[in-house]
């Protein structure tokens, strides 16, 4: 029977977090049951809890572990973090993290403990991600928990903070965009090639301000890493969110896992899941439909996720191209990338290959990887092939079952958990124009190492680029062995009895577990004033301050460039440190300056901010899409604030970017881009300041005070919050009331959900796990 008032998937969860709409209607306050925490984003959060003397809400909520800073080379003689890790900065935030998570009482997995792995890996693995829950981290590939069913997003450090004190989140409801696959996909076609294609259709800016639900029978038929891999890059589609139905294999897959909820609470959660699904006739704001048959193998060409291309195809030609944004950039994007127009994607070759990151680490993409690599060698011209699991579990069961054996005698490196090379926070970078097959979500200019040039593909693609030692179409490589079984494929009750060997040691400590939801709660704090807090302070609940925002007369740098990433506005090297000022050089680094090729120093470029007046800037005008798109990092905001930029003017911006702007009273603002072509770029290249004034919501000439745009479009909250410099914390907990009455409501409605990172029980002293690694000690 149809549903009387339709429902999309994404309206129902979000509907089921609210705790409070504030009189403008447009913000929400929602409920956050899972946030997971690594040592990038969080540093500034727990710093910021601290002087403020504040705790963290829910620890059970909560689960912390490091990912992008640590060495994937052997741990066989790991003794602590202090001796580990060489590169000093990546240690401190490594340290610092389990400095904070002591303080604080959050769940850790640290690099001895053999569940440490990606945080995106990690959370499905354990459990702790669930259907219909809402899970959030500082951290934009958040959006692979959605493959659950979960609203799953990526926030930035103020927002880790906001969630760590109060437990919610504020939030704007996000447009409905469904994209169904429909069909069968062909042999040997994966979910990687699945969304590529994608991307590549709809485009990186193609889902901003949207919460996509991918459906379809090809989407049903996955696994759920797979449907993993796809959830995982919708945010390289400009999306908030990526979500797919729960169903049986959702079920099936979440079953068991150590943070799964168990016997009656099992049985409700499921009742619960299965309601979460679009209703027939619910609206969706776009409706996208791909034929599965449509969709080959599928590799990136250029400097965007969106550049992809069938591995069938050439090397684009800008000579074909008119609008001149677009032929400026790809041209900029074959320089960079030392391509020339027409070569065939079959005839380049590659120097490395990287196998891993969130988006295919898991065990199913390794076991494709090594399917391929089976009884080959890689090229003599491929320099490294690194294999990195996404953790340590899946480390272990790799290992048992030889698929470590058959990566070393293929010559691949064979690696601990981390992210690794798919940012190169840790040692594992490629050298200057150094190409790599990768099967992580960016190629990005400068992401896997300065002047590096990635391109994104399918483990399976990955693996055979190097052993052909260049990009070859998947469905032509010779495997040595068509017999699927020599390479161990097993049937899903060997893969249950694999995992359920792989999680032994956790089993041993599930084991007295309680399962009744009084049983589950006897370690949980009853209230938030009973959690450990970093410091006994007066708690300090006042609305604080951040810089305001009202009338800005300013010089306005003109940059004319589209998709503009928060990796170039400011690189990983940069986001090391621990505090939120002193990343003035940092930004845009790779554009601003060069090498001097004889002293070796940076000298700087004629880039916009380098020259004359523009370096005193306060105002940038964007005239490309999509500005601030890619990663969470708020160190974007914070360097354009060191730098002395307070508003940036786009047609479009990265939704999280956009976000972590306002929360450091920066204000972005939207305008259509053929008003700023055609009211405000002549100004600003005739060298006028423009005047943003955000209480009448106008831009003016800066000297004239002519209004060039009026009525520019900002939510009122961020308004209210810009124009009288207004901290969100201290406005949240005010609503304490409401944050108290919601949670009582959770625990009896959602009680499956309680107990959460609490319930993974301390190992027992130094008890060495299945895989040899010494256990956490508590
Ligand atoms: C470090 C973190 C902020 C970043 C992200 O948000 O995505 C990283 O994981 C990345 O992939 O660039
Ligand atoms: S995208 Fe890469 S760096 Fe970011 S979380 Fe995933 S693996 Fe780590």
């Amino acid at each position: 029977m149809a549903a009387s008032n339709p429902k999309t998937l994404y309206d129902k969860v979000f509907e089921d977090h609210i705790v409070h709409k504030d009189d403008s209607g447009s913000s929400y306050l929602l409920y956050i049951d899972r946030h997971l925490v690594h040592e990038v984003t969080s540093p500034q959060a727990f710093e910021g809890l601290k002087n403020a003397g504040r705790t963290v809400r829910r620890s059970d909520c909560t689960l912390a572990t490091v990912d992008h800073n640590i060495p994937t080379i052997t741990r066989k003689n790991f003794k602590n973090v202090s001796t580990f890790i060489d590169q000093d900065d990546s240690r401190l935030q490594v340290e610092t993290l389990e400095q904070n998570v002591k303080d604080f009482g959050v769940t850790y997995f640290g690099m001895d403990d053999g569940r440490q792995g990606i945080v995106h890996v990690i959370g499905p693995e354990q459990g702790f991600t669930l259907p219909g829950t809402t899970v959030v981290c500082g951290d934009s590939h958040t959006s692979t928990h959605g493959a659950f069913g979960a609203l799953a997003f990526g926030i930035g450090t103020s927002e880790v903070e906001h969630v760590l004190a109060t437990q919610t989140i504020i939030q704007a409801k996000s447009k409905n965009m469904r994209i169904t696959i429909d069909g069968d996909l062909s042999e040997g076609i994966t979910s990687k090639d699945l969304v590529l294609h994608v991307i590549g259709v709809i485009g990186t800016a193609g889902g901003t301000g949207c919460v996509i639900e991918f459906a379809g029978k090809a989407i049903e038929n996955l696994s759920m890493e797979a449907r993993m891999s796809i959830c995982n890059m919708s945010i390289e589609g400009g999306a908030r969110a990526g979500m797919i139905k729960p169903d049986q294999t959702t079920f099936d897959y979440v079953k068991g896992r150590p943070l799964a909820p168990k016997g009656v609470e099992w049985e409700k959660a499921v009742k619960y899941w299965k309601t979460l699904h679009s209703d027939e006739g619910a609206y969706f704001d776009y409706d996208i439909k791909i034929a599965a048959s449509d969709i080959v193998p599928t590799i990136t060409w250029g400097n965007s996720p969106q550049d992809a291309l069938p591995i069938t195809a050439a090397v684009p030609d800008p000579s074909t191209v008119t609008d001149p944004i677009k032929k400026d950039g790809m041209e900029r994007a074959l320089k960079y990338q030392g391509l020339t127009p027409n070569t065939k994607l079959v005839d380049i070759k590659i120097d490395k290959a990287f196998i891993g990151s969130c988006t295919n680490s898991r065990i199913e993409d390794l076991r494709a990887a090594a399917k391929v690599a089976k009884g080959h060698k890689k090229a003599d011209n491929v320099k490294l092939v690194l294999v990195v699991p996404g953790s340590g579990l899946i480390k272990a069961q790799a290992e048992k079952e030889g698929l470590d054996k058959i990566f070393e005698a293929a010559g691949f490196s064979w690696r601990e958990a981390g992210c690794s090379m798919c940012l190169g926070m840790n040692p594992d970078i490629l050298d200057p124009e150094e190409r790599c097959a990768s099967t992580s979500n960016r190629n990005f200019e400068g992401r896997q190492g300065a002047r590096s040039r990635s391109h994104l593909m399918s483990p399976a693609m990955a693996a055979a680029a190097a052993i052909k030692g260049h990009f070859t179409d998947i469905r032509e490589f010779d495997y040595i062995n068509h017999d699927e079984a020599a390479i161990q494929i097993h049937t899903e009750e060997e893969d249950k009895a694999l995992q359920d060997a792989v999680y032994e040691h956790e089993k041993e400590i599930i084991e007295d577990t309680p399962t009744t939801e009084a049983e589950r709660l006897y370690d949980i704090p009853k209230s938030s004033s009973t959690e450990p807090a970093a410091k006994k302070a007066k708690i300090d609940d006042t609305v604080g301050g951040m810089d305001k925002f009202t009338v800005l007369t300013g010089i306005t740098a003109p940059l004319e460039k589209a998709n503009v990433d928060t990796d170039a506005i400011i690189p990983k090297q940069f986001l090391k440190t621990i505090k939120r000022t002193g990343l003035k050089t940092g930004l845009f680094y790779e554009a601003r300056f060069t090498k001097d090729p004889e002293t070796g120093k940076d000298v700087e470029t004629d880039f916009v901010l380098n020259v004359g007046d523009y370096r005193k800037a306060e105002i940038l005008l964007v005239t490309g899409d999509n500005f601030g798109c890619g990663s969470s990092r708020e160190h974007a905001p914070w360097a354009l604030k060191d730098f002395g930029i307070k508003c940036m003017i786009a047609p479009s911006f990265g939704d999280i970017f956009y976000n972590n702007s306002c929360k450091n009273g920066l204000l972005p603002i939207r305008i259509p881009q053929e008003v700023i072509k055609e009211k405000l770029y002549p100004v600003v290249k005739a060298g006028f300041q423009l005047t943003v004034d955000l209480p009448k919501q106008e831009i003016r000439h800066g000297e004239t005070d002519e209004v060039l745009v009026e009525n520019f479009d900002i939510e009122e909250f961020r308004k209210h919050c810009l124009v009288n410099g207004l901290d969100d914390i201290g406005l949240t907990l005010q609503k304490e009331d409401f944050i108290k009455k919601f949670e009582e409501v959770r625990r009896d409605k959602y009680s499956f959900l309680e107990g959460g990172s609490k319930l993974i029980k301390p190992a027992k002293g130094t008890k060495k796990s299945v895989y040899g690694l010494k256990t956490q000690e508590w």
